[in-house]
């Protein structure tokens, strides 16, 4: 059993429909989930999280059902949307005073070394941050309770190709202690640095679930590069291939 389960997942917008999405993620693999805009990410790891209502399907961690179990796993997991939802007006330090209550598994240790990576100043407010920055800030949070999960939503998006490095490393050191890493992106040349699996999505369908040399071997044409191969993918129509 995968550690986490998407089984089935249907969610329609007036315009868009997430159809049937399943896929498993397993503990200790860096799992990359690549689409062109708008084909669905965003809305899959939201429905992974328990943040929009579900059409249809389930989702699962560690083998118990997300609606049931909520408040438990997401003490166990940590996730990152992007967008700032923090207290724009407050320290960073204050913010996280005001979150480790929540964790029993709060890390201080960690706290600080992601800090002191991050370059990051405790006693700035989110609203005085860079895009960048505030995507290291949600990451800080994730990463200081020892989660057994991390969910991003284009972790990497808006750092710079230093900080961009500097976070695949990150990610290779959390898989090295059987962290499942879930990331999503456009950048093909992130996955194709540390990504295990990849989980490709185009139109609202997932179209593969595989391991990334059982991927290359499954779609890639000789002499392509992922990047190739996924750019060819979709302009031959992506969700056809499912
Ligand atoms: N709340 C909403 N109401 C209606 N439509 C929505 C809503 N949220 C998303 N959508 C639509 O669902 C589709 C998928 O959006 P989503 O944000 O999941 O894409 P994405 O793959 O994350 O794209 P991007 O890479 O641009 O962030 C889009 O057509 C979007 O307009």
């Amino acid at each position: 059993m995968s550690i986490i389960e998407v089984c089935d997942i249907v969610k329609k917008y007036p315009s868009f429909e997430l159809k049937n999405a399943s896929f498993g993620i397993e503990g200790g693999e860096i799992t990359g989930f690549i689409g062109r805009n708008g084909a669905g990410k965003t809305t899959t790891i939201k429905t992974m999280l328990n943040l929009i209502h579900l059409d249809g399907g389930k989702v699962s961690y560690f083998g118990k059902n997300l609606t049931d179990n909520e408040v438990e796993i997401k003490k166990r997991i940590g996730y990152s949307t992007g967008t700032l939802s923090w207290y724009p007006r407050k320290k960073i330090k204050d913010i996280a005073g005001a979150i480790k209550p929540f964790y029993e598994s709060w890390d201080e240790e960690s706290y600080r070394k992601y800090l002191n990576m991050f370059g990051l100043d405790e006693m700035k407010m989110p609203v005085e941050l860079s895009e960048g920055m505030k995507v290291k800030f949600n990451l800080l949070i994730a990463l200081s309770h020892r989660a057994e999960v991390l969910i991003l939503d284009e972790p990497t998006s808006g750092l710079d190709p230093f900080s961009r490095n500097e976070l695949l490393d990150v990610f290779e050191e959390l898989k090295k202690q059987g962290v499942a890493v879930f990331f999503s992106t456009h950048i093909i040349s992130d996955i194709e640095k540390c990504a295990d699996t990849i989980v490709y999505i185009s139109k609202g369908n997932i179209v593969a679930a595989l391991s990334k040399n059982d991927f290359v071997k499954s779609y890639s044409k000789k002499g392509e590069s992922l990047e190739d191969t996924i750019l060819r993918m979709e302009s031959e129509g992506g969700a056809t291939y499912a």
